[in-house]
């Protein structure tokens, strides 16, 4: 009932194509099927038509997990998201996937250069974040159009990070209309326990991103000053097992709630420095120790 993923991050960075820009499609695919995957997420080199995504990926026992969806809710009209938001549904839904990854990307400081990550994150108005739940609310509704959910993605840099945020978001939503994707990473990352989290929502999850954090990267970031992205090229993130978090007690949370659907390997540091095969390899045979999957 739990099947495990990997995203493409690895191999070419979405937020920063140049990271990894050497490294072809079909590379990345392969690699990952031989890692030992059945997912995916989507990247930027990925073919848009489904038709032809299939059939570069059912050869090497590759599904499509899911896909971020960067939504504005607080900062344009609804109307706006939920165009681009209908698209990418139809297209995940044409590719077998169940949920679909929402993060609110309004004041989001995630792809600013010079601003600092842990100084400058955004905070809602009470207004934003009243359109951002209802918004939230109507995402959910047309997801249910296609039998599908939205998982929200808290994010390091935005306005859903801390604990009392995510607390909110969930609070302030139908939870049959907004379910929660867990990111060990940026929970971490933002000084946040995922134990609590996990134990907290465990109804309300329904996507897994397995992230660690390089303990000395992720001071360095704080001491200097880093910006989101100059902290992902220091190696400030990597794959379970490599990284300050213990897996095991997360996993027994996981485990113990009969989680069901997708864990999902995202690590998203310098492929010229960290090999994707490898770092994937190595974040296939930790996940196998700890969880026996
Ligand atoms: O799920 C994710 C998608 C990425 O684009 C993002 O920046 C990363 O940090 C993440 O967790
Ligand atoms: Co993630």
């Amino acid at each position: 009932m739990i099947k495990l993923g990997v995203a493409p991050i690895a191999w070419t960075n979405d937020d920063m194509p140049e990271l990894g820009s050497e490294n072809t499609f079909e590379q990345c695919i392969s690699e990952m099927a031989l890692a030992g995957y059945t997912g995916t997420e989507i990247g930027n080199k990925y073919p848009k038509d489904p038709e032809t995504l299939k059939a570069y990926l059912e050869p090497r026992g590759l599904e499509v997990a899911s896909a971020w969806f960067s939504a504005y809710l607080t900062v344009e009209p609804f109307e706006r998201t939920a165009e681009r938001f209908i698209e990418h549904r139809d297209f995940l839904h044409a590719m077998g996937a169940k949920v679909i990854v929402v993060s609110e990307q309004g004041h989001s400081i995630q792809g600013q250069e010079d601003t600092p990550v842990f100084e400058d994150k955004p905070y809602f108005t009470d207004d934003e974040w009243n359109l951002l739940t209802e918004g939230l609310e109507k995402l959910g509704e047309l997801a249910h159009e296609k039998d599908m959910e939205i998982v929200y993605h808290h994010h390091m840099g935005t306005g859903v990070q801390t604990t009392e945020e995510i607390d909110r978001l969930m609070e302030n939503t139908d939870p049959a209309k907004v379910s929660l994707l867990f990111d060990t990473g940026h929970l971490v990352y933002s000084g946040e326990d995922p134990i609590e989290i996990y134990e907290r929502y465990s109804d309300r999850i329904k996507h897994i991103h397995f992230k660690d954090i390089r303990k000395e990267k992720m001071e360095e970031v704080k001491a200097n000053k880093d910006s989101f992205l100059t902290g992902v090229r220091k190696g400030a993130f990597t794959v379970p097992g490599d990284g300050m978090i213990d897996f095991k007690p997360i996993w027994e949370k996981i485990n113990q709630a009969g989680y069901e659907g997708w864990i999902v390997v995202e690590a998203e540091q310098d492929p010229a420095v960290a090999n994707p095969f490898l770092y994937a390899q190595k974040a296939r045979e930790y996940i196998k120790d700890v969880t026996g999957l």
